[in-house]
């Protein structure tokens, strides 16, 4: 990508403006009272300089959530205020002012095709009402901060998918927001593009301080990006923190079923046929170990077998990466382990790494 410009209109957010960026309380969504709320009782705080992943699945409410903190949406109760200014409560003039703001990108980029490259940059500046001169003046930093600087003339219709979000994320930038909004923003995207989007956001987050709020239905997505996570299910927040420890130690059912396939927290099913709650005469326990940052490379499993007479079995496992943090779930069945199930447990507590005894499985012929 280019060198970021030396610009003044690229500055990240004053320092001394120590307020959360965004903050929602309570917030609440109701289109039609016969459905019910879209939206129910959602309080979260997204911190300056976070890239928050909103992750849910389709209808759970993160297009309306994402459409609240921009009032796109009107909230049906509680409050959103982004860099502590209540935006429920604005109108007219202000309400424009607080969205310039708010950069948004979109799953389908939302470009007009009858305008080149810069023209569809250069829009929120004619609506913002700059001169002709100064929107001359802030086009080439931005095309060249999303390493479109040659495509000026272009037409989206010359463009690919990616180059396309580019252009979409250069107009979001083009009012210098200290929040961008992302809804879906590489779903149309292949694998390869979706890297080279998400590299350039967090380029970006970390060059300018920019905010990132991005709603996904991919979990890595989120583990590739992502600082903070929340699940939304049914338009309520059953789960929210730093993305490590949610995928590390997921509290519901619906996280770990997003993790399925990224973090071996579910086994496979041929696997889970097997397990049974209680111990029996010709079963052995299955221990889960999840491994985490410092302890993700420890020799595990022989280091059980030289402390204790039992005989590992591999059910499942995976070292994924989170950030650059590896985190592994390893799911063993412990022949022999019965009778030492709770030292082997706090063996492995006391070398820092999260043991549970998840059941028991028959021991195969
Ligand atoms: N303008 C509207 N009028 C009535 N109902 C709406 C409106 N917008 C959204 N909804 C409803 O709100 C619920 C949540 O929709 P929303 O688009 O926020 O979910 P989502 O998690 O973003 O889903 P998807 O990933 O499929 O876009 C859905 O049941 C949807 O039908």
């Amino acid at each position: 990508m280019n060198a970021l410009p030396q610009s003044a209109d690229f500055a990240p957010p004053e320092a001394a403006a120590k307020a959360p960026a965004i903050r929602l309380e309570r917030l609440g969504k109701t289109f039609d009272p016969a459905v019910g709320p879209v939206l129910d009782d959602i309080s979260l705080t997204v911190g300056q300089g976070d890239i928050y992943g909103i992750i849910g699945r389709s209808g759970a409410g993160k297009s309306t959530l994402v459409r609240c903190i921009n009032r796109l949406e009107r909230p049906t109760t509680g409050r959103v205020l982004v860099a502590d200014r209540d935006i429920t409560a604005l109108a007219g003039a202000e309400l424009r002012s607080a969205r310039r703001d708010i950069g948004m990108i979109f799953q389908h980029f939302n470009l007009l095709s009858s305008r080149t490259v810069a023209g569809n940059v250069a829009l929120p500046l004619e609506v913002a009402g700059l001169s002709r001169a100064e929107i001359a003046g802030r086009i080439p930093p931005l095309l060249d901060l999303v390493g479109l600087a040659d495509k000026a003339a272009s037409y989206p219709s010359e463009l690919s998918g990616g180059q396309k979000q580019r252009v979409g994320i250069a107009r979001a930038l083009a009012t210098n927001p200290s929040v961008l909004l992302c809804d879906e923003a590489t779903s149309a995207l292949d694998p390869e593009t979706t890297e080279q989007i998400l590299s350039l956001l967090r380029d970006i987050n970390r060059r300018l301080g920019l905010t990132i709020v991005l709603i996904t239905h991919e979990m890595q997505v989120v583990r590739d990006i992502a600082s903070h996570v929340a699940v939304l299910e049914r338009g309520r927040l059953i789960e929210e923190g730093v993305t490590f420890d949610v995928l590390a130690f997921p509290k519901s059912a619906v996280a770990r079923s997003f993790l399925s396939g990224l973090v071996a927290h579910e086994l496979p099913p041929p696997v889970e046929r097997r397990l049974r709650a209680a111990p029996g005469p010709d079963t052995d326990p299955v221990l889960r170990i999840v491994f985490s940052g410092d302890y993700a490379h420890q020799p595990v499993i022989a280091d059980l077998i030289h402390r204790f007479p039992v005989e590992p079995n591999i059910l499942f496992g995976r070292i994924d990466y989170v950030g650059d943090r590896p985190l592994g779930v390893l799911t063993l069945a412990l022949g022999n382990g019965e009778a030492h199930l709770s030292a082997i447990v706090g063996h492995l507590a006391a070398l820092g790494l999260h043991a549970e005894v998840i059941g028991h499985v028959s021991r195969l012929p």
